[in-house]
């Protein structure tokens, strides 16, 4: 219905098994919607002390809910573990990846995975930043490549001292 709308020939050799191939790309792409991503914080382990614990520069692709394209860049997600349980680190990640693949907006995205990582590892405090560029606003519309939206989003009792911490060590860490 789209190559028809578009005014190109769905019956061309070269776009015969377009529809099939879209509908299998939207299946990974929209893969977060059949997850529950409370599942994905699963695993715990008992750490004893722990301060703040921040995985920084996750990679994440996800689609703009109001067009349809592609928004993309790094995610980073902090979190102040309570009575030292934590979670696996690459849950973290694959906490980003069941809200990512979504039709998403990125203020919502990063809520959900600060809100998420909150209540389920009932943690003290959470913080998370997210950095993207929109095709949306890059390839069409406004026309506006290379700019980028930062978003953060705090959960719980973290203190201002710790939230700068979290700059701090995202600062420090690049020049490792
Ligand atoms: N807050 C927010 N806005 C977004 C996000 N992704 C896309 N948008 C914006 O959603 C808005 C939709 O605006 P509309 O006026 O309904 O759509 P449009 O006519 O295509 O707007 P333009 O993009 O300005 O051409 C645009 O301003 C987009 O930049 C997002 O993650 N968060
Ligand atoms: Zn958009």
């Amino acid at each position: 219905m789209i190559l028809e709308a578009i005014g190109e020939d769905p019956t061309r050799d070269g776009l015969l098994d377009t529809p099939d191939r879209v509908a299998r790309m939207y299946a990974e792409v929209f893969s977060g919607l059949r997850q529950d991503p409370k599942e994905v914080l699963s695993a715990r382990f008992e750490v004893g002390d722990s301060e703040i614990v921040l995985v920084r520069d996750i990679p994440f692709y996800s689609m703009c809910e109001h067009h349809l394209v592609p928004f993309y860049g790094k995610a980073h997600v902090a979190y102040v573990p309570r009575d030292g349980v934590v979670t696996g680190l690459s849950k973290l990640a694959r906490l980003v990846e069941a809200y990512a693949r979504r039709p998403q907006v990125q203020e919502r995205l990063t809520n959900e995975i600060a809100q998420t990582l909150y209540e389920e590892l009932n943690a003290e405090g959470v913080f998370v930043m997210i950095q993207a560029e929109h095709m949306c606003m890059s390839m069409r519309g406004v026309q506006k490549p290379g700019s980028s939206t930062i978003t953060k989003a705090r959960r719980g009792n973290l203190t201002s001292a710790q939230e700068q911490e979290v700059f701090t060590l995202l600062q420090a860490s690049r020049q490792l």
